[in-house]
């Protein structure tokens, strides 16, 4: 459903992101691991047209992408739950959770509020809550279920366990995990954490300084431990 070919990603002068090829099947999940400044955040942006000036082949659902906006990009399906989540504080959880469905594909009605509860349960108690008023793991399901509420086709969380205590780490896990059962979704997962990103994905690609240094199994990662020690350890 997604693929990427040579792409290459600068901001400014800078040169960021160099030859990258990656593939999502449909269904499928992928990690896209890599140490702070890889470049994991500036790959997503890049598919999304939203930041970074790209060169590359890029198709999604068989359709050539070119100079669609950002906007355009997330009607075709394309959805991104940000590193920093972007919750907006004053407004209540439900009116930010709702203003995800503005991004819905052409044609496809939004998630209603009570399906997006049904799949990520921790958000039905909150929703008349401010987003000022939410702890870090609830901040990262709200801002999750504002990605599925509009039913992309592929959803990039950018380090979603970032900052998160093990047991939130956990939940966050099974959340996701339910919503590739029930939504039938592709997903792009960047991480830090090795642990998540193998309990939340089928495969994965490894990124150093903007290139891709592995990509394959996790029982191929795992015959690999250089390859921690090399490109993730701190
Ligand atoms: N808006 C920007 N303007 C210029 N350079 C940028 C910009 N955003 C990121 N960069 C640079 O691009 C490189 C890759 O950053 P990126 O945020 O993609 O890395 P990352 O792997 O997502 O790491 P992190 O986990 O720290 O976000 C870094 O060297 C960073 O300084």
């Amino acid at each position: 459903m997604l693929e990427v070919a040579k792409l290459d990603a600068f901001y400014g002068q800078s040169h960021i992101l160099r030859g990258i090829d990656f593939q999502v099947a449909a269904g499928e999940s992928v990690a896209l691991l890599g140490r702070n400044g890889a470049g994991k955040s500036t790959f997503l942006k890049a598919l999304l047209n939203g930041g970074p000036q790209a060169r590359g082949r890029i198709s999604f659902l068989g359709q050539h992408l070119t100079r669609e906006q950002l906007h355009q990009r997330a009607r075709l399906g394309m959805a991104l739950v940000p590193e920093d989540r972007r919750i907006f504080p004053k407004l209540t959880v439900e009116e930010n959770i709702e203003i995800g469905g503005r991004a819905a594909p052409t044609g496809a009605t939004p998630h209603s509020i009570n399906d997006v509860v049904a799949m990520l349960p921790m958000c039905g108690p909150l929703l008349k809550r401010l987003g000022f008023q939410l702890s870090g793991g609830q901040q990262q399901m709200v801002a999750i279920a504002r990605g599925i509420v509009s039913r992309p086709r592929l959803l990039m969380l950018d380090e979603p366990a970032e900052g998160l205590a093990p047991v939130i780490v956990d939940e966050l896990a099974d959340a996701i995990n339910r919503l590739r059962q029930t939504e039938g979704l592709s997903l792009i997962v960047t991480e830090q954490n090795i642990d998540f990103a193998r309990e939340t994905t089928d495969r994965l690609y490894l990124l150093d300084v903007g290139e891709v240094v592995f990509s394959g199994s996790w029982p191929e990662f795992d015959a690999r431990p250089d390859l921690v020690d090399r490109y993730l350890a701190l």
